[in-house]
């Protein structure tokens, strides 16, 4: 078992509005706990604009030992950025909509529980990638879930019923595009009705888009899957929730070290949840366990 430093001093990134989830009692839970443990805390509460900033203000003036994202996927990529390459853990109390990455590290998903993990935890390294400068922890796309990512972030509604709305909504008239992928393993020319880079396994909402992947083999994802007849989607989805992508005639893996992704049609992308623009060459690289993470003690230890 690997023995770990206790963490003392703490701070806690809390987006107010993930999940649509009232968060004033948790603060003060939050506070009782670390008070019971001598741990002192810093809670910063996101706006939604210049959050990078007010993180990195309150980073240099205190010498945290590990910061919290409370919040969902788009509140841990955002504090995970800072964290890349320095000796800083990232710790997650999963609180949005979807909580992928959290699901995939096996973070409790119960609060109480996840809570425990400010005092009870082993620390491990996880890979990161980097998509034209800009990093990502969990999963990025191009193509039909990226549009639906961008117009859900649009939208006033949160949670997974609004998301599988608008899916459903953008399913009935999207029309695949044209990508032309080269990596250091085998290069894909052609339509594909979304094209996911994937450091992880799932997305928040349960569907395994990459089910056998390891978030620190050095390595990273390109999941395809290609054009489809409409009456194909039940059993792709079905796919999806059972683990069993892979069994699918429309899908295509590839795994590799580094990608340049061709978006000849430039179609909407988004990493971890968030749309960005990232013009028509997408440069992929992996950076190996480069992301310290706060995970539940194993069981055997
Ligand atoms: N105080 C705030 N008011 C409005 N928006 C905010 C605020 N704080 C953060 N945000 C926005 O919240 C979004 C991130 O939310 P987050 O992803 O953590 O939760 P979620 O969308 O409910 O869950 P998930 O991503 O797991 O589905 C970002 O777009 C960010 O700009």
């Amino acid at each position: 078992m690997q023995h770990q430093k206790k963490l003392h001093n703490l701070l806690f990134v809390i987006n107010p509005i993930a999940g649509d989830i009232d968060k004033e009692e948790l603060e003060d839970e939050i506070k009782t706990i670390c008070a019971d443990h001598q741990l002192n805390c810093v809670l910063y509460r996101t706006t939604g604009e210049s959050d990078v900033d007010e993180i990195k203000r309150r980073m240099k003036e205190n010498a945290f030992d590990a910061v919290f994202a409370v919040g969902g996927d788009g509140t841990v990529s955002l504090v995970g950025a800072l964290l890349i390459d320095t000796h800083i853990p990232l710790g997650i109390i999963p609180l949005g909509s979807g909580n992928g990455l959290s699901k995939d590290l096996g973070i409790p998903q119960d609060t109480e529980e996840a809570l425990q993990l400010i005092h009870e935890h082993v620390v491990r390294n996880i890979d990161t990638i980097d998509l034209n400068g800009q990093p990502s922890i969990h999963l990025s796309d191009l193509g039909f879930n990226a549009l639906v990512v961008k117009r859900f972030c649009e939208g006033e509604k949160r949670g997974p019923g609004a998301y599988a709305w608008i899916a459903l909504q953008e399913y009935m008239n999207y029309e695949p595009k044209f990508y032309r992928i080269e990596t250091d393993t085998e290069n894909f020319e052609g339509e594909a009705f979304m094209v996911t880079i994937a450091n992880a396994n799932a997305f928040g909402s349960n569907a395994a888009i990459n089910p056998s992947g390891i978030l620190n083999d050095g390595r990273f994802e390109i999941c395809l899957i290609e054009p489809f007849p409409k009456a194909a989607a039940p059993v792709l989805l079905y796919r999806m929730y059972t683990d069993n992508i892979d069994g699918s005639i429309y899908t295509r893996r590839i795994s590799c070290r580094r990608a340049t992704v061709y978006n000849v049609d430039k179609e909407v992308v988004h990493i971890d949840g968030e749309p960005v623009e990232l013009g028509e060459e997408i440069k992929v690289t992996m950076h190996p366990k480069s992301l310290k993470v706060i995970l539940p003690i194993p069981e055997e230890a």
